[in-house]
């Protein structure tokens, strides 16, 4: 087992090793928080003998929780990892409320009510009594109550206290949220569940009353602390309470969730708490080029409320960052499908396809993206967007497994009661519904008694309407027998559902179009379930292990059914995907900017840079915005692309650059295309990422399978490609073609037209009036080839300059016939600052690179971001006469290839392009990010083709089908429960 001080530097010595009771380490991205906690964790246990029982370590998401498991291990061994209290503050409370929550009156077995759960059954109360608030108003104000720590019980006493104060309207409408808030909690109550923010603030309940519960935990640690909110640092507290040790990691510039009630005042809260507390700073980023963080700071300091902090790079200036403009979203897909590749391919194999991340400021804006990936083969895995078991078919069969565990779980019991259709009408459910209220029952218990022939319903039930009661007891019936009889026996209970529900006939019927990807879903639920069942019992009951025991209360047994589906509940991150030898399947990631948080990348993405994207239309804290694409920004190792495409996905305006990239001075810090990858660069990128360099040969064989060597395809002034006019012409375009609105093929030309009159930007020039594209192509091609000749005259101007001695005006090398990076904030190009003689004496060379041996540290301090624009930083310059992208007026080719199926003819598109999105537009919005309004769907996906690609994966619903033999494993790891996780990984 290594050294845990080994390879830290000072300021993370100091903090791992400090004897400081309470202690806070912030620092910005990438500077080694989470290993400072990580081998804070290990220096406790191994060099302390604090026991790894007796220590609690709170994260932020199942995965950060994952890695830091895995790092642990690293230092002590996965005995002692094992046994370490550790994941988010939901799965730790869980654990105490298990364990004693009878000393507050919490059932045993009591369900998880997620926040579908939730909705629903506000929504049903607001629809009843007719009340005015929005359910899902009323939804997010109760959470952000109990987030705050006020339960319904404290909120009706305030509003009491209150009542002589305040107006009378005001108090009616915080009457009517009480009402609601109380009715909610009423349910909740009859049904047996706690929702998410009752999990917390039951064990701060829990704990505040019974102290014992925690008496032997000697230390609490918690990952990004700035977005913890009220009740969760209250639950540190009580954590804590026996000896006060704790250690949080964070950074104020990443507070990212005040949205969700997070208050980044907490470290403040601390240090007046425990007057002791120890502050550690750390400054050096290990994370990222100099050229990224500078500009990420540039972002962040716009904030002026903030105090200055020194950032500094550890690694060499590298390759500016990229804000490139395209026509629309979809040709932003396109081209950051086509940058991936050309970066695979010039990088000679050091950048794989797992290197890429693609960060979206909401899980909606995936479509177009999904569908390139879809339509190039490639694979890709979605974070934060659509996850699995928020699938229909798979909420469907976990509903079927809750009713079973429990069957109070009466909102469960009403979604699945008529699901598949038993001939129980709407009506006839909500009837029965108040049949049981009214008599003080569950619904289950009605409907058991009905079936069973103990009560006559008063609701009216037809003959089928009762057969399906009868039926539908039979299945929950038969599941609890089974269940108790064989406790670990999830798979085979989930077959018995299936065989009783017809499942797979029921699956084709519903949703005949996809009906085998369902239902490859299914059997990856089965597959999870094996794997959990086949957990050995002292994994399963290792959650209680350790815990003191407390009067009135006994270890109970969790049956792994409970266990399963509480981790179903929780779950809030996926696993890799796994192939079929086990082995990693290679693929980008896709996700949300908020779900990347603590997460890095060699190469990061992040598209729909525009105003109403970044910052959201929707979002109350501009400041939390900008911090939220800073996180973005930090997550980048080597190389950062942000693109803004001039049409975003859901606008029919024309879309405005995100202001926080277009301040003042902004242009400075970005390219404004892709760059251009010498071997030399290559080398540099492998040194940043500690990676070995590929041989010379190696980079000269992947280039081969590049059409081209240099990000000139689109322009970069957002205008259409000529091959992509092209197309129009010849008929040959499918929906990926010029877009304006909803204006497509032939009709585009009037459109740009009109934009061209309207001065929007990108609009090719036409003459106005009606005129067809053909009549137009020549006109387009004349004046393309215009443009062209005018700029290669300029170039040779420019070069006859260099060839004088003088340097050309501008450092940055400029793909033929596109403009400038201050075209691109609309602005007049600014002239640069002259190069200096070495690097301008020959205008083939390119910057010489450090040496792979050169040490990485600079100590250049980055609030000093003057010198960005000094030429030694220049990432390369290419000779001017190799960057000459010949556009060629004719004939005009489609690039993509034509895919055709032999045993399926129709699996060719009108256009001959085949269409491989593994996901469809969504139907459910499922966050509060979710409901931009949706532009028209991809065409639809042609599934004989399939086996001539390698499947994407996503974590969405897919339309996309392996070939039947393949074993599918969609994307998700193996559930297992959360003690033995960490163990296998
Ligand atoms: N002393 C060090 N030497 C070399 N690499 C380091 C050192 N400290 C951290 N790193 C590396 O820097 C990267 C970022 O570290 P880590 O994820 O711990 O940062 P963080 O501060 O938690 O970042 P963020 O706030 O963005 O989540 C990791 O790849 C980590 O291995």
């Amino acid at each position: 087992m290594g050294d845990i001080l080994y390879g830290l530097n000072s300021a993370q010595r100091t903090a791992v090793s400090s004897e400081a009771e309470v202690l806070q380490v912030l620092a910005p991205p990438g500077s080694g928080k989470t290993k400072t906690l990580t081998s804070r964790v290990a220096h406790l246990i191994r060099e302390r003998s604090f026991k790894p029982w007796n220590i609690i370590v709170c994260t932020f998401t199942v995965k950060a929780a994952r890695e830091m498991q895995e790092r642990i291990r690293a230092f002590v061994g996965e005995e002692l990892e094992k046994k370490l209290r550790i994941g988010t503050f939901h799965k730790i409370a869980l654990i105490y409320l298990r364990r004693y929550g009878k000393l507050i009156g919490i059932p045993d077995n009591f369900g998880v009510a997620d926040t579908n759960d939730s909705m629903r059954i506000i929504t049903r109360m607001v629809k009843e009594h007719k009340f005015s608030l929005e359910p899902k108003v009323a939804r997010d104000r109760i959470s952000r109550s109990k987030a705050q720590g006020i339960d319904c019980e404290q909120f009706l006493a305030t509003l009491q206290q209150k009542k002589s104060s305040v107006g009378q309207n005001a108090i009616a409408e915080k009457q009517e949220f009480a009402e609601i808030f109380s009715m909610y909690q009423t349910q909740l109550d009859r049904c047996n569940l706690l929702d998410f923010d009752d999990i917390l603030l039951r064990c701060v309940d829990l704990l505040r009353r019974n102290p014992e519960c925690v008496s032997n935990i000697e230390a609490v640690l918690v990952d990004e602390f700035q977005d913890t909110n009220g009740v969760q640092y209250e639950l540190m507290s009580l954590f804590a309470q026996q000896r006060s040790f704790i250690t949080i990691v964070g950074d104020p510039d990443q507070s990212i969730y005040g949205w969700r009630s997070a208050d980044v005042k907490n470290l403040g809260r601390m240090k007046i708490q425990w007057r002791d507390t120890l502050t550690v700073n750390l400054e050096e980023n290990y994370r990222s080029s100099g050229a990224i963080l500078r500009a990420a700071q540039k972002v962040i300091e716009q904030d002026e409320t903030r105090p200055p902090k020194q950032l500094q790079a550890t690694h060499s200036i590298g390759q500016r960052p990229v804000l490139r403009k395209l026509p629309t979203a979809k040709a932003e897909a396109d081209w950051i499908i086509a940058e991936i590749k050309r970066l695979m391919a010039l990088s000679g194999g050091l950048l794989k396809l797992t290197d890429f991340a693609i960060l979206l400021r909401t899980a909606s804006l995936s479509r177009n993206i999904e569908a390139a990936f879809g339509k190039a083969g490639m694979a890709y895995r979605m974070i934060g967007g659509k996850k699995f078991y928020d699938r229909v078919e798979i909420k469907l069969l976990i509903d079927y497994l809750r009713v079973i565990d429990q069957p109070a779980h009466s909102e469960a019991v009403e979604r699945i009661i008529n699901e598949p259709s038993r001939k129980i009408g709407d009506k006839t459910t909500e009837s029965l519904l108040k049949e049981a209220q009214g008599t003080g029952q569950t619904l289950w218990d009605l409907v058991r008694r009905i079936a069973q022939g103990h009560q006559k319903s008063s609701t009216k039930l037809t003959t089928p309407a009762m057969k399906g009661i009868e039926q539908f007891h039979d299945v929950i019936a038969s599941g609890r027998k089974r269940i108790e009889k064989e406790p670990t026996g999830l798979a085979d209970l989930i077959n018995l559902i299936l065989n009783k529900l017809s499942f797979q006939s029921y699956l084709k019927q519903k949703y005949p179009e996809d009906h085998e990807s369902r239902w490859a879903n299914v059997e990856e639920l089965i597959a999870q379930a094996t794997d959990a069942s086949n957990q050995p019992p002292e994994q399963l009951s290792l959650d209680d292990e350790g815990l003191p025991s407390v009067d009135g209360t006994e270890v109970i047994e969790q049956s792994p059914l409970t266990s399963f589906l509480a981790n179903v509940a929780l779950s809030a991150a996926t696993d890799q995907k796994q192939g079929e030898g086990g082995d990693e399947v290679a693929q980008a990631t896709v996700s949300t900017l908020h779900a990347a948080k603590g997460l890095e990348w060699p190469v990061v993405f992040i598209p729909a840079c525009y105003k109403g994207s970044i910052p959201h239309s929707r979002a109350d804290d501009n400041d939390e915005e900008r911090r939220l694409l800073y996180v973005g920004m930090t997550r980048a190792q080597v190389i950062l692309n942000m693109t803004f495409p001039l049409k975003g996905s859901s606008q029919n305006e024309g879309a405005e650059l995100s202001p926080f990239l277009s301040e003042h001075g902004m242009n400075n810090f970005f390219e404004e295309h892709g760059p251009s990858i010498s071997e030399r660069d290559v080398h540099a990128l492998a040194n940043t990422l500690g990676r070995d360099q590929p041989t010379m040969e190696a980079i000269a064989e992947s280039k081969k399978s590049l059409e081209r060597d240099e990000d000139n395809y689109w322009p970069v002034n957002g205008e259409w490609p000529l091959e992509e006019l092209a197309k129009f012409n010849n008929g040959q375009a499918d929906d990926s073609g010029p877009v304006y609105g909803n204006t497509r093929a032939a009709s585009w030309v009037t459109a740009s037209v009109t934009m061209q009159q309207e001065g929007v930007q990108g609009a090719t020039s036409f003459s106005s009036g009606f005129v067809s594209v053909k009549q137009n192509y020549s006109k387009i091609m004349e004046e393309q080839e215009e443009k062209r000749l005018k700029a290669l005259d300029r170039r040779a101007a420019e070069q006859e300059k260099v060839s004088q001695g003088q340097a050309p005006k501008g450092r940055k090398r400029q793909i033929e016939g596109q403009g400038s990076i201050a075209s691109f904030f609309g602005k007049k190009p600014r002239s640069g600052p002259e190069l200096d003689k070495s690097s301008t004496s020959n205008p083939s060379t390119t910057r010489p690179l450090p040496p792979a041996s050169l040490p990485r540290t600079s100590s250049a301090p980055l609030r000093d971001v003057s010198n960005i624009n000094k030429p030694s930083e220049l990432t390369s310059s290419k000779p001017l006469d190799s960057l000459q992208h010949r556009v060629s007026a004719a004939p005009l080719q489609r690039r993509r290839p034509l895919l055709h199926s032999s045993s399926d003819p129709t699996a060719k598109t009108d256009h001959g392009y085949v269409f491989l999105s593994s996901s469809p537009p969504q139907p459910e919005k499922d966050d509060k990010d979710e409901d931009e309004p949706a532009e028209a769907g991809p065409p639809a996906f042609t599934k004989a083709l399939v086996g001539s690609f390698k499947p994407a994966s996503t974590f969405h619903s897919t339309t996309m089908q392996s070939a039947p033999t393949q074993r599918r494993t969609l994307g998700l790891g193996r559930m297992k429960p959360w003690s033995a996780r960490g163990g296998k990984r």
